[in-house]
């Protein structure tokens, strides 16, 4: 259906121009109607109940735990020292504020597709609604590519570990072609992990979050197992001083580890496809944040007590920590766990881009082939495909030095409008 918001929609075919502005800035000021939204959860639309809590939690944590803790730690931790934990602390608790609105939220509102799409269109007006929308799709289409070139590269070293293959992948496969001074950066692997998530997505969501169930316990197994081992590997006095620089470092360092939350809001998106959205969808939400925090918290505190800070690597502090003591198969443990927190924060992100492209679709924001949703399959098909064919043309293009610089503007940009 075209959805509610299309039926207000003013003509825009007014003979003067007056009317005609004044219309749109009327269709831009309107607020959604709850009632309208409730309607259309009530109708069903395709999209089928079939995520229960358990799922729901995994989801939000399949969305958060990406590269951040196993990256964003060793960068924080040689300016703020041990005091990393403190960092990851604070920026926990602000996002536990963020999450007890999105649980109220989430639980007020009639339980379909939308997320903080929804509720400022609800809040506020339709222009506000779709500028949400716009920055979490700059956020979420180069996210996505990014993180696919991520996953390629990783697959490509995974590769490069047998002897004869190692210097023979040509660089179009994995790491990147370059042409015009490193502008565009070639590959397909990364492409070709967008259409095999893509497929599963599209296949529906009992399947896609049964991949994400499995890829999601296993690197929470991953994670505890790195704590357990790290832990008889620590030395209490590397936690002496605790804060080097001061707690200013601390509460920077706080700021840039915020990204390693980004994710928990994905609950809020499964909405439609929850069995019981309005006690699940809390829990969800609050639940994967904590498990977060908790894991977090643990990690920055053993690879903290295992070396001095300042011998703490910038890129991959976790593996560097464990095979500075002599811990290879923790070493290769990490590898794996990094694989599986790139691969769901990628199938997450997709998930959700879809339901929001879905959302709109209904609105009558964009076209309303968006809108549909497969009779058997129960995603929708045509969203699915279109954000997956985007995320692949520019992993396709790009690398992620390039993504990165795009996407850290429209990641600051997603948080300032929901701030606001
Ligand atoms: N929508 C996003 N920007 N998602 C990125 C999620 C990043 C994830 N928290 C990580 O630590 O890797």
């Amino acid at each position: 259906m075209d959805g509610e918001g299309a039926h207000h929609r003013p003509s825009p075919s007014s003979s003067s121009g007056r009317p005609f502005l004044s219309g749109l800035c009327a269709a831009a000021l309107r607020r959604k109607p709850i009632s309208a939204r409730a309607s259309a959860a009530a109708s069903g639309e395709g999209l089928v109940r079939q995520l229960g809590v358990l799922e729901l939690v995994l989801l939000g944590i399949g969305a958060s735990i990406g590269a951040g803790i196993f990256v964003i730690t060793g960068t924080v931790a040689r300016d703020a020292g041990p005091g990393v934990t403190i960092s990851f602390a604070l920026a926990g608790a602000a996002c536990v504020l963020n999450a007890l609105c999105y649980a109220e939220l989430a639980s007020r509102f009639p339980a379909v597709v939308g997320g903080a799409y929804l509720y400022t269109y609800a809040a506020f007006n339709e222009l506000t609604a779709f500028l949400v929308f716009t920055q979490l799709m700059l956020d979420y289409h180069i996210g996505a590519a990014s993180i696919a070139r991520s996953l390629a590269s990783y697959f490509i070293q995974f590769l490069e570990l047998i002897p004869s293959v190692k210097g023979n992948v040509p660089s179009w496969i994995g790491h990147g072609e370059e042409f015009f001074g490193g502008v565009i950066s070639v590959n397909i692997l990364a492409p070709i992990l967008l259409v095999i998530l893509t497929v599963i997505l599209c296949r529906g969501v009992k399947e896609s979050s049964a991949v994400n169930t499995f890829m999601t316990t296993l690197k929470i197994i991953i994670v505890i197992v790195v704590v357990f081992a790290g832990v008889f590997e620590v030395d209490v006095s590397n936690w002496s001083p605790f804060m080097p620089n001061g707690f200013k470092a601390v509460v920077t360092g706080s700021t840039v580890v915020f990204f390693a939350y980004v994710g928990f809001d994905a609950v809020a998106n499964s909405a439609e496809e929850a069995k019981n959205p309005q006690r699940d969808l809390p829990i969800g939400i609050l639940g994967s944040l904590l498990a977060c925090v908790i894991l977090y918290v643990a990690v920055c505190l053993v690879i903290t007590g295992m070396l001095p800070y300042t011998l703490l690597g910038e890129d991959a502090p976790l593996a560097e920590a464990f095979s500075a003591k002599g811990l290879k198969f923790v070493t290769v443990l990490i590898s794996i766990g990094a694989v599986a927190g790139l691969t769901t924060t990628l199938l997450v992100g997709l998930y959700v881009q879809s339901r929001l492209y879905l959302g709109l679709g209904r609105d009558g924001l964009l076209p309303s082939i968006f809108s549909k949703v497969h009779p058997t399959l129960h995603t929708p098909l045509h969203s699915q495909i279109w954000v997956g064919c985007v995320a692949a043309v520019l992993a396709g293009l790009f690398n992620v030095h390039a993504l990165s610089h795009i996407l850290s503007v429209g990641t600051l940009a997603t948080r300032l409008y929901q701030l606001v």
